[in-house]
């Protein structure tokens, strides 16, 4: 198939777990009634706010959550990219925040842990030290699907562009970048960053963000988007919980890279 329509939600997440997975359920629900494939949700999506209460909420891979979000796939005959949650680490008060996989059956495909951490100090925008709670992942993560292949990043991994290099060489044709990206930050950077890492690795990227107050000082920047590998945004979602759809033609793909094969005129020895 060289065409799929993909969807990515964006919520605005708070630290109340039940209503959180309910909200994302009721758009990847509304989204494939409306014909997506491949559906993604942001970082943190079952649980975002205090640090105190994203560790609290934490679960073994196998939890609650991924139970949930395995049936909604396979009910849905979806693939289901489970944005990120808090998974419980084996250091105490430390979790990892990582990112699932789900195929149209339901079976777990792949688990990426973020490895690049928002220990930023930016006057007046955003003050934030995710290495006090969480441990940085360890693993590049492609997975070849049956009509693409996926890579997979997580929110502040997208100002690394060598990891979107790294996957580009994994042959990712799709680079999803769930996110709660900043709303200090945000205005001046998330879309940049975003048609950057698509025309660079001539992919496409599918960025699910959260939207809005989760705390008083936490706020994410929304604009949740998909953009092609030319970088053009194809779709962007309205501000609140919503959701935003386009179709990913890879045939359109394989003529950019045609056309532009800048991938193969690399002077690293790649
Ligand atoms: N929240 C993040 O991980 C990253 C972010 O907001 C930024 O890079 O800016």
């Amino acid at each position: 198939m060289t065409k799929i329509l993909a969807a990515v939600v964006q919520l605005q997440s708070t630290e109340e777990k039940s209503r959180n997975v309910d909200a994302a359920a009721r758009l990847v629900t509304e989204a494939a009634q409306r014909g997506a494939s491949f559906v993604a949700l942001p970082e943190l999506f079952n649980c975002i706010g205090r640090w105190e209460a994203v560790v609290a909420a934490a679960e073994p891979i196998s939890g609650p959550t991924s139970q949930r979000m395995s049936e909604l796939a396979a009910n849905l005959g979806i693939t289901l990219l489970a944005g990120s949650i808090a998974e419980q680490s084996e250091v105490a008060g430390k979790i990892y925040n990582t990112s699932l996989l789900f195929g149209p059956d339901g079976q777990q495909l792949a688990c990426y842990r973020k490895r690049h951490l928002f220990d930023v100090d930016v006057p007046d925008k955003v003050t934030v030290r995710e290495s006090e709670f969480v441990m940085p992942g360890a693993e590049i993560v492609g997975t070849t699907l049956p009509d693409f292949t996926l890579g997979q990043s997580i929110c502040y991994d997208l100002r690394f562009p060598e990891l979107f290099r790294a996957l580009a060489d994994r042959r990712a044709d799709v680079i999803a970048v769930p996110a709660a990206f900043a709303f200090g930050t945000g205005c001046d950077h998330w879309e940049v960053l975003l048609r950057a890492r698509a025309i660079e690795n001539q992919a496409f990227v599918i960025a699910p963000n959260q939207h809005g107050r989760h705390t008083p000082t936490l706020q994410s920047y929304g604009r949740s988007m998909i953009v092609d590998p030319w970088g053009t945004v194809l779709a962007t979602a309205a501000d609140g919980e919503s959701l935003a759809l386009a179709e990913l033609d890879f045939q359109r793909l394989q003529d950019i890279r045609r056309h532009l094969p800048a991938l193969s005129h690399r002077r690293d020895g790649q």
